[in-house]
Parts: C-alpha cells; sequence; structure tokens
C-alpha cells in the first residue's frame, strides 16, 4: 500500500505558557452568575460530597438563591471600565506583561484561561497547539497547592489532551508558597501599603481562602502551606506572632472549614480592644470578589461595628513589577530545558 507522500501542514517547535486562575462570571446578572456558580459547584475537585446528596441542594437550594445575592456582591466590585471582573483584568495584563519580560525568546507564546468561565482552558490550549506549541507550560495562579484549586486546573488541561492524536508535552508548576522571590515580594508588598498609612496596625492578619477541614485531614497540602508562606513572611518582616497572624476566610456550607476564620478574628480583635489593622490575601495572585468584597468590604465593616476604628486591606501583587517579578521567576525556572 502506497504511504501519503505529504503530510497537512502543521506548526511545531514553539513553547507555550499557559496562565490559568480560577474564573469569573461574564456578568452579574442572575443568569450569567448561575452559568458560573454551576461549573463551579458541580466541580467534584471542589465539592466532594456523593452527587446523590449535593445536587438535589444544589440544583434545588444553592443555584435558585446564591446567583442573585452574589451577583449584587460582584457588581460592588465590578471593573466598571472594561465590564468585567478584576480577576479577569489582572489576569490579562499578567499575560501580557509576562509576554513582554519573555520577549527575548520569540519562540514562546504566553497565554491565559480560567478555569470556570471563559476563556476556557480547552480553548486556549487548542490556540497554544495551533501556534505550533508543541510544549506547554501549565501555570495555575495558586502560590500554596490545593486540590480545590491546582488539581482541577491540571485536570481540565489533561481532558483536554484527551482529544488530541498529537499531544503537546505538559509541564504544570508546582506550589510556590516558600519561593524566596514570592515571600520578599509579600513582605514588600505590606513594607510599601503600610509606609502609605499616617498610622500602624497593631495586628496583620495574613488571610487565605479556607478550604473545609475534612479534605485537608484526608491529606491536602494546602493548610501547611498557607502556615509556612505565613511563618516566612512573618520572619522576613521581623515580627512577633502576635502581630502577625494567619486565618482562613470565605466559608461555603455546613462542614467546619480551617480555623482561625478570619471574619470571627476581626470580630473579637475588635472586641478585644484592638482599634488599629491591617489585612492582606497572599494567597491570591490576584485582588477579586473574596478580596476586595469579603475583606476591603465585610471584613472592614465587621471591625468597625464593633468598636474597631481603622482598618487596611492590602492589595494583592495583581500586575505590579513585584508581583510579575514572582510570575517571572517561577515560569523561568520551570521553562528550563525548554528556553
Ligand atoms: C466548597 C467550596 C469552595 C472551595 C473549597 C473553594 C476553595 C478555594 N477558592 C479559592 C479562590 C477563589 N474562590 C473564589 C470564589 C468562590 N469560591 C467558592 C467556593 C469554594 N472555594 C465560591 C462559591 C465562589 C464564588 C463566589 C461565591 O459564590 O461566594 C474566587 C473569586 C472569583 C472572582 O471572580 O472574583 C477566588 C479567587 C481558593 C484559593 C480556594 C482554595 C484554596
Ligand atoms: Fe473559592
Ligand atoms: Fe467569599
Amino acid at each position: 500500500m502506497a504511504l501519503p507522500t505529504d503530510h497537512p501542514p502543521v506548526k511545531i517547535g514553539k513553547v507555550g505558557v499557559l496562565l490559568v486562575n480560577l474564573g469569573t462570571p461574564d456578568a452579574t446578572d442572575p443568569v450569567s452568575m448561575r452559568r458560573y456558580l454551576k461549573e463551579f459547584l458541580t466541580d467534584k475537585r471542589v465539592i466532594e460530597w456523593p452527587k446523590a446528596l449535593w445536587y438535589p441542594i444544589l440544583f434545588g437550594i444553592v443555584l435558585n438563591t446564591r446567583p442573585k445575592r452574589v451577583g449584587k456582591a460582584y457588581e460592588e466590585i465590578w471593573n466598571k471600565d472594561l465590564d468585567e471582573s478584576y480577576l479577569r483584568t489582572y489576569t490579562r495584563n499578567q499575560s501580557e506583561s509576562l509576554a513582554q519580560s519573555l520577549a527575548m525568546h520569540p519562540n514562546v507564546h504566553v497565554d491565559w484561561a480560567m478555569r470556570y468561565g471563559k476563556p476556557s482552558i480547552a480553548e486556549r490550549v487548542d490556540a497554544l497547539k495551533a501556534e505550533g506549541c508543541d510544549r506547554i507550560l501549565v501555570f495555575p495562579l495558586y502560590p500554596q497547592y490545593s486540590a480545590t484549586t491546582t488539581a482541577t486546573v491540571n485536570d481540565k488541561v489533561f481532558e483536554a489532551l484527551l482529544a488530541m492524536r498529537w499531544q503537546p508535552a505538559l509541564r504544570t508548576v508546582p506550589s510556590y508558597h516558600d519561593d524566596p522571590v514570592y515571600i520578599d515580594a509579600i513582605a514588600t508588598s505590606i513594607e510599601k501599603h503600610l509606609a502609605t498609612l499616617d498610622w500602624e496596625p497593631e495586628v496583620v492578619l495574613a488571610s487565605f481562602h479556607g478550604i473545609p477541614q475534612s479534605y485537608f485531614k484526608r491529606g491536602d497540602p494546602y493548610h501547611c502551606q498557607c502556615l509556612k508562606t505565613g511563618r516566612l513572611v512573618r520572619e522576613r518582616l521581623g515580627w512577633t506572632k502576635e502581630r502577625f497572624r494567619p486565618t482562613f476566610q470565605s466559608r461555603f456550607g455546613p462542614e467546619e472549614w480551617l480555623q482561625p476564620y478570619t471574619d470571627k478574628t476581626v470580630e473579637q480583635l475588635a472586641k478585644d480592644g484592638v482599634k488599629r489593622i491591617a489585612v492582606l490575601n497572599p494567597g491570591f495572585v490576584s485582588d477579586c470578589l473574596e478580596t476586595l468584597e469579603e475583606i476591603a468590604g465585610e471584613a472592614h465593616e465587621i471591625f468597625e461595628e464593633h468598636g474597631g476604628e481603622k482598618f487596611t486591606h492590602i492589595p494583592c501583587l495583581n500586575d505590579s513589577a513585584d508581583g510579575m517579578r514572582v510570575l517571572e521567576s517561577v515560569v523561568r525556572r520551570e521553562l528550563q530545558g525548554w528556553i
């Protein structure tokens, strides 16, 4: 049998870098919110309960009530200039900025995607492949590893490859919770922010997103990595354990989550007579609903309601020069041998 002498044209030889963050609704209306929350809350990595238990609650209650309520919260923190959430704005900016920093490597192509919502991981992996990327570095944008975040990003990338005859080679970025460049950038962001104030916080809370305690007990390393980040930042600042404390926010559902809870800690500090606090979110690469609404908004209110006087939220690293230095150094390290 004669073999074909030619094959379809293919592009090869490029290296893709895919930044992936959690995701965000397309708009704040209940329909867009429901679509986003449905994709999020049907992820088995996020909610581990058996479907038979969870789906009646999800489809019967959560998806009928939460979209409207959370849509209002998103409205408060929406980037009105671009009509999108800040998480999308910052993730795109990070991708564009990283592409510029790597411009001396013309075979490297930087792109971004969201685990839930758009642009989807499948769409951007296909686009990188079509560009000729036969090697792809996947960067889940979470300094601390959790199955609920990092692993579900990686799962989705591998799922996209299921449909490919000629798969690209893949690398996934490990957690960088103790990377000295990251620790220094967080500590520097605290110092720079506090230098802009005419007051000093008595206590600084490093508030991480929580996960259910049961996930931790089954082996998720997230809690330990958060505590290590906290300890290293505190040591870099030379502060006491009383002044700098890790806490956990964003409880969802009836289970116990990682503690101490941020909201309860803020309330207790105010009740104990602490008048001035600062809160940062070192586990979030970009500001988003959880930092802008839950911390800069709600936690601030809780503190003042219970007698606190001065509250400041220290922004995430976002697309700042310090933040981009962290992302670039992690990417350059993980691309070794490919560029
Ligand atoms: C069981 C539910 C959830 C787990 C576990 C969880 C872990 C987790 N999430 C982040 C980061 C983000 N979460 C965000 C929003 C958000 N998170 C949950 C639920 C769980 N998260 C929900 C339902 C939502 C949507 C808002 C709401 O309905 O309350 C966001 C913000 C997205 C945005 O557009 O701004 C981020 C970021 C981490 C890091 C994490 C575990 C380590
Ligand atoms: Fe979350
Ligand atoms: Fe939240």
